[in-house]
């Protein structure tokens, strides 16, 4: 099916709609402060984040992308609470849409696209960062790190909103900038699109082989009209 034929899009949100990493940075090296431990610069945490809070905020104590195998789980546990109450008080103060993002989700769905996001984004953050933006009304179904048990690269929440929107999974497209992305896609057996400006652990998305790739929004909202 080409990009033109697909009738609903499924899209990332951190590193794919919005570049979310200063709030993210802010919230984590506020965190590390707390704790009297080190803290990292902005592009050193762009690069840590995707598997959703939790793991940030594990990368973070273990100063790498790896999780030290020795983390306290304690201090872990409460590293998190530090930072989910760190991000609630700054999600989107210097959180930004990427170019052509608004105006190219409003040209889709006004096309007859429908909209949804899949994000390893706890759920109470999304709704607030997507009408601080303004685009909180262009999505028909949200899916965020805890709606389910599983999180991307898990299929989980692709198969979830296939269902939910009763649709075929041939007619979705899976849109981000992360591998979890891209794998989660594949897992589910859909079509996916990388986007080569996000967060991607510093790597190429294209390793991933999503079916189409594209380097800025604009150009993949371009190529899907058509
Ligand atoms: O918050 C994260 O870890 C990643 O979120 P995303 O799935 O929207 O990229
Ligand atoms: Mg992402």
């Amino acid at each position: 099916m080409t990009l033109q034929q697909k009738k609903v899009l499924l899209f990332d949100l951190d590193g794919t709609l919005v570049d979310s990493a200063p709030d993210l940075a802010a919230a984590l090296n506020k965190t590390l402060a707390d704790l009297d431990k080190p803290e990292f610069s902005q592009d050193t945490i762009r690069s840590w984040v995707g598997n959703g809070a939790q793991t940030l905020v594990a990368r973070g104590l273990s100063g790498s992308a790896t999780i030290d195998s020795q983390l306290d789980s304690e201090l872990a546990q409460q590293a998190v609470t530090l930072f989910l109450n760190h991000y609630r008080e700054q999600m989107c103060v210097e959180t930004v849409l990427y170019a052509d993002v608004k105006e190219g989700l409003v040209a889709l769905k006004a096309a007859g696209f429908r909209l949804g996001i899949i994000t390893n984004k706890p759920v109470e953050f999304i709704q607030p960062i997507l009408s601080g933006l303004g685009i909180d009304a262009l999505f028909e179904i949200i899916i965020g790190a805890d709606t389910l048990s599983e999180k991307k690269p898990h299929p989980a929440q692709l198969i979830y909103a296939v269902e939910q929107l009763n649709v075929t999974t041939e007619s979705c497209l899976m849109i981000g900038d992360s591998k979890n992305d891209i794998l989660a896609a594949k897992a589910a057996n859909m079509d996916s699109v990388g986007l080569t400006y996000g967060y991607n652990y510093g790597e190429a998305i294209a390793n991933y082989e999503p079916q189409w790739c594209f380097d800025t929004f604009a150009e993949f909202s371009k190529a899907t009209l058509g």
